[in-house]
C-alpha cells in the first residue's frame, strides 16, 4: 500500500513484530485469537489501550490476511507473514541470529544470508504498513530487535514522521555485535529513528560506541550528529535509557481481589501446603537461567539445606519459539533435570518441583505471585524482566523475597531485591536459602522499598517519558538557521516574538496561508504539499490544549482542495476561497460550514466563468479555476506578454460585470461574494476569542490579513516584495523552522 493511502491516518502508530493477540485456526477452519506471549505485549497493551493510535504487527500464524480490527480498546493492524518468512525472519534471523548475539552469545548465533534477505524483506513490509497508517507529521514508535531496519526504511517513505525505536533486549558490547556480518546495515537502519531507547544506560553506551566504530558520525554525550558535506549539523539522533515497566496498579489491584487471594490459598493447598513456596515464571528460554536455578535448588535438597516437606519450587515455563533447535534442546534439558530431581527427592504429596509447561492469564499469574514466598529470577541476560516487577506490584501485603539476577535490566532499578550472579551456583544456593529463611521484618523492609519504585515508575510513565523526549527532539538547529536564511529579517527578534506569543496567557491563533508558506510554489498546483517540517510542527501544535492554541489555514484555494493538499491536523480551521468558504478538519474529514449563493450571485458567477474561459481560450498557458463563490484566471504558465494581456482582459471583465478583482501572484480572482483574508482573520479571531494571532503569508492577498493584526500580534511575510508585515523569512523551509520553534516554546509553557 502506498503511504498516500491514508490521508487522515493516526497520530501515533506502534509497530512491533507481535500484535497483542495470536491468531489460531480452529478445527472448523474459523480464525480466533488469544493473548500473545512475552513482556513486550504486557507492557505495550495498557499503553495502547489508553492511547488513540494503531498497533501494527504480526498475528503469530502463517498466511493470515485480516483487515485492521478493534480488540480490547485497541486498533490492531495485522501484517501477513508466510511460512518461509516465519522460518527465516522470525525463527531464523530474529531468534537464532540476533537473540543469542544480543544475549551475550549464551547460545551460538547462526549467520545465514537467506535469513538476512528475509529480515530485510519483512522489515520493509512492516515499514510500508506503518507508513500507510500514520497521519501527516505523526509519530511512529518501532519496537525491538526484529524490526531494526524499519526506522530508516520508514524515514525514506515518510520523511514527515517523527520516528522512535525501543530496544527491549540488551544491546551487546561492540566486540560481540561486530560478529554480525550486516552490522553496518543494522546500525544505519536504527539511525533512521530520531530517538532510540534502551532498557539500561549500559545498552545505550554500547550502542553509541558501536555507532562510532561502524559509521562516520560523531557523538556528543547521548546524541549522534549527522552533518552535511560542509560539516554543518543537519540531524540529531538521541540514544538513551528508558527502563520499561508494568501496569503496576493493575497488578496491585488484581492481587488485592478476594478471588485472587482465594486462588492463591488454593494453589498452596494443591501443592501440599509447604512452608516455603518458591516460584519461577519464564518463557522457556535459555536466557532465563532456568537450568541454573533448578541445579541450585536440586543441590540445596541434596545438601539437606532444604527439604521437600518445607519447600517446593513451582516453575512455570511457558512455551516459546518451539521450532528453534536451541529451544528444543533447552526443553529436553530442563525436563530431564526436573524429572531427575523429582524422582530423587520427591515424596508422595510433596513434589520437589511443580513444572508447568503452560501459559497463564494475568489473573492466575497474580495468584501465583501471592502464593509465592520466594520469587526466583535468575536470567543469564534479560533486557528488563517484567516478572520481577509484577511480583513486587502484587505484594501489597509486603510479604515475600525477590531473588534477582544482576544480569537483568530490573537489577539496575530494584533496590531491595537479593542480587545474584546465577553462574555462581554456590552463591545462588546461598541467596536462595537466605530468601527462604528471611524473617518477615526484613521482607517488609525490602518489599516496601521495592514497591515504592515499582508503583511510582509504571509503564504509563515509561511511554510518556519516551514520547515526550521524542517530541522534543530538534529536527535541526532552529534559531541559527532562521538568522542565516533571513538576511532581511531580524531572526533573533522574530524568535523572541514567537517566545512571547508562546507565553501568552490566553488563546493564540496560528494562521497561515498554504501556497508559498506551508507548501513551496510549484508549476502544477495539484502537486503542492505541506513541507514535512511544517507538517510535523503543525501536528505538534495541534496536540496542545485547545485553550492554548488553535490552527487556521487561510487560502485562496477552494476548501476541498485546501483540505486534501494540506493534510492539516484534526481541529484546524479552514478558510477557503479567500474567506468565502469555511470548514474545520475533523477526525473523519472536513466538516463544511455551508454557504449558499443567491440566484443573482449564481448567475453572476456563471457569467464570470464564461468570460474568463473566453480569455483563457485566447492565450496559451492560461487556464481557469472554478470555486464555489469565484472563478480564477491563472497565468503562471503563460509568456510574459500573454499573462499581461490576459490579466488586463480579466480586469476589464470585472469592471464590466461590476465585481471585485482580487489579484495575486499570476492570478486574478473574480468574486461574487466580497471577501478577503483580512475579513476572515477578524471573523476567526472573534469566534475563537483569540487573544493574540500569528499570521504567516507570502502573497499580496495576505496583506489584507496583515492589515487587521494589532501590535500584540505577529505578522510574518515569506519571501521578497513589499509588505506591511513586521517580520520576514525567506522560504517555506524557514516557515517550518519558525513553526517548530513555536511548537517547542508552547510545549515549554504547558497549559491544561
Ligand atoms: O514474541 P516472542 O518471540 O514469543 O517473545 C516474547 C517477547 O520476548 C522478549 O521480551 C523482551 O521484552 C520485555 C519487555 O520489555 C523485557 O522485559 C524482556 O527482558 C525482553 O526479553 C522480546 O524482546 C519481545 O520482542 C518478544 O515479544
Ligand atoms: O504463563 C505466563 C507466563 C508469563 N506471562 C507474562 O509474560 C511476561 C514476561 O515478561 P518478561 O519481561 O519477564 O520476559 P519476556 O518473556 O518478555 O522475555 C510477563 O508479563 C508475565 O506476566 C504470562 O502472562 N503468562
Amino acid at each position: 500500500m502506498s503511504p498516500e493511502a491514508s490521508k487522515e491516518g493516526n497520530d501515533l502508530v506502534v509497530v512491533a513484530n507481535r500484535l497483542p493477540v495470536d491468531f489460531t485456526t480452529d478445527d472448523d477452519g474459523s480464525i480466533s485469537w488469544r493473548r500473545s506471549p512475552g513482556g513486550l505485549v504486557t507492557a505495550l497493551e495498557p499503553v495502547m489501550q489508553s492511547a488513540d493510535g494503531a498497533w501494527v504487527g504480526w498475528g503469530g500464524a502463517a498466511d493470515v490476511y485480516a483487515d485492521p480490527f478493534e480488540a480490547d480498546g485497541m486498533t490492531l493492524v495485522p501484517v501477513t507473514l508466510n511460512e518461509d518468512e516465519i522460518e527465516q525472519y522470525y525463527e531464523g534471523f530474529s531468534n537464532d541470529t540476533l537473540w543469542p548475539l544480543y544475549h551475550d552469545v549464551i547460545s551460538q548465533p547462526a549467520f545465514h544470508r537467506q535469513w538476512w534477505d528475509a529480515y530485510r524483506r519483512v522489515n520493509r513490509r512492516f515499514a510500508e504498513a506503518a507508513a500507510a497508517q500514520a497521519g501527516t507529521g505523526g509519530t511512529v514508535w518501532v519496537q525491538d530487535y526484529q524490526l531494526q531496519l524499519v526506522p530508516a526504511m520508514l524515514r525514506e517513505l515518510r520523511p514527515d514522521l517523527r520516528i522512535g525505536f525501543f530496544d527491549h533486549i540488551p544491546f551487546p558490547p561492540y566486540e560481540i555485535f561486530s560478529q554480525l556480518p550486516w552490522r553496518r546495515q543494522v546500525v544505519e537502519g536504527l539511525l533512521g529513528a530520531d530517538l532510540i531507547g534502551f532498557q539500561r544506560n549500559g545498552d545505550a553506551a554500547n550502542f553509541l560506541r558501536t555507532v562510532r566504530r561502524v559509521t562516520r558520525h560523531s557523538t556528543r554525550g547521548q546524541v549522534i550528529m549527522f552533518e552535511d558535506d560542509e560539516g554543518r549539523p543537519v540531524r540529531e539522533v538521541r540514544a538513551s535509557a528508558f527502563p520499561i515497566s508494568i501496569d503496576s496498579r493493575r497488578f496491585d489491584s488484581l492481587a488485592r481481589q478476594d478471588s485472587t487471594r482465594e486462588r492463591a490459598a488454593q494453589i498452596r493447598t494443591e501443592i501440599g501446603d509447604p512452608d516455603i513456596v518458591m516460584l519461577g515464571v519464564d518463557r522457556l528460554d535459555y536466557t532465563k537461567g532456568i537450568r541454573h536455578r533448578i541445579k541450585a535448588y536440586g543441590e540445596l535438597l541434596d545438601d539437606g539445606r532444604l527439604t521437600v516437606e518445607e519447600a517446593t519450587l513451582v516453575q512455570v515455563a511457558s512455551p516459546s519459539r518451539e521450532n528453534v533447535d536451541a529451544y528444543q534442546e533447552l526443553r529436553d534439558q530442563v525436563e530431564t533435570a526436573v524429572g531427575r530431581i523429582n524422582g530423587e527427592f520427591g515424596e508422595l504429596g510433596h513434589a520437589a518441583i511443580h513444572y508447568l509447561h503452560h501459559s497463564y492469564p494475568p489473573e492466575e499469574m497474580a495468584a501465583l505471585y501471592l502464593a509465592a514466598d520466594v520469587m526466583l529470577v535468575t536470567s543469564l541476560r534479560d533486557g528488563m524482566n517484567l516478572v520481577a516487577k509484577e511480583y513486587v506490584a502484587a505484594r501489597s501485603d509486603e510479604h515475600g523475597a525477590l531473588v534477582l539476577s544482576e544480569f537483568t535490566g530490573a537489577a539496575d532499578e530494584l533496590n531491595g531485591a537479593l542480587l545474584v550472579n546465577p553462574h555462581d551456583i554456590d552463591e545462588l544456593k546461598s541467596v536462595i536459602e537466605q530468601a527462604a529463611r528471611m524473617d518477615p521484618k526484613e521482607q517488609r523492609r525490602r518489599m516496601r522499598r521495592l514497591r515504592r519504585k515499582v508503583m511510582a515508575d509504571d509503564v504509563a510513565k515509561w511511554s510518556s517519558s519516551f514520547l515526550r523526549t521524542l517530541e522534543e527532539m530538534p529536527v535541526a538547529p532552529v534559531a541559527p538557521e532562521l538568522q542565516d536564511d533571513d538576511s532581511q529579517a531580524p531572526g533573533v527578534e522574530l524568535v523572541e516574538a514567537l517566545d512571547r506569543l508562546a507565553a501568552t496567557d490566553g488563546l493564540v491563533m496560528v494562521a497561515t496561508d498554504f501556497d508559498g508558506v506551508l507548501a513551496p510554489l510549484v508549476d502544477d498546483p495539484s502537486s503542492s504539499r505541506t513541507t514535512p517540517r511544517s507538517a510535523r510542527a503543525l501536528a505538534r501544535l495541534a496536540r496542545r490544549p485547545s485553550s492554548q492554541v488553535r490552527l487556521a489555514l487561510v487560502s485562496g484555494r477552494d476548501l476541498d482542495t485546501l483540505a486534501s493538499l494540506s493534510h492539516a491536523p484534526s481541529g484546524t480551521l479552514l478558510v477557503g476561497s479567500h474567506g468565502a468558504e469555511r470548514g474545520e478538519v475533523g477526525a473523519d474529514g472536513v466538516v463544511r460550514h455551508e454557504l449558499e449563493l443567491t440566484e443573482g450571485q449564481a448567475s453572476l458567477l456563471q457569467r464570470i466563468t464564461e468570460g474568463l474561459e473566453e480569455i483563457a481560450g485566447r492565450h496559451t498557458g492560461v487556464w481557469v479555476e472554478k470555486k464555489p463563490t469565484a472563478s480564477v484566471l491563472h497565468t503562471r504558465r503563460s509568456t510574459h506578454d500573454g499573462a499581461t494581456q490576459a490579466t488586463e482582459a480579466a480586469r476589464g471583465l470585472a469592471e464590466r460585470l461590476g465585481v471585485g478583482a482580487l489579484e495575486g501572484k499570476d492570478v486574478v480572482e473574480l468574486q461574487v461574494v466580497e471577501t478577503s483574508k483580512g475579513k476572515a482573520i477578524d471573523a476567526l479571531r472573534n469566534e475563537l476569542g483569540a487573544k493574540r494571532v500569528l499570521y504567516v503569508g507570502d502573497d499580496v492577498t495576505d496583506e489584507h490579513a496583515f492589515a487587521v493584526l494589532t501590535s500584540d500580534d505577529v505578522s510574518v511575510k515569506v519571501g521578497g516584495g513589499e509588505t506591511i508585515a513586521r517580520y520576514r523569512v525567506s522560504s517555506t523551509k524557514s516557515v517550518g523552522l519558525l513553526l517548530e520553534h513555536l511548537a517547542r516554546a508552547m510545549e515549554r509553557h504547558k497549559r491544561s
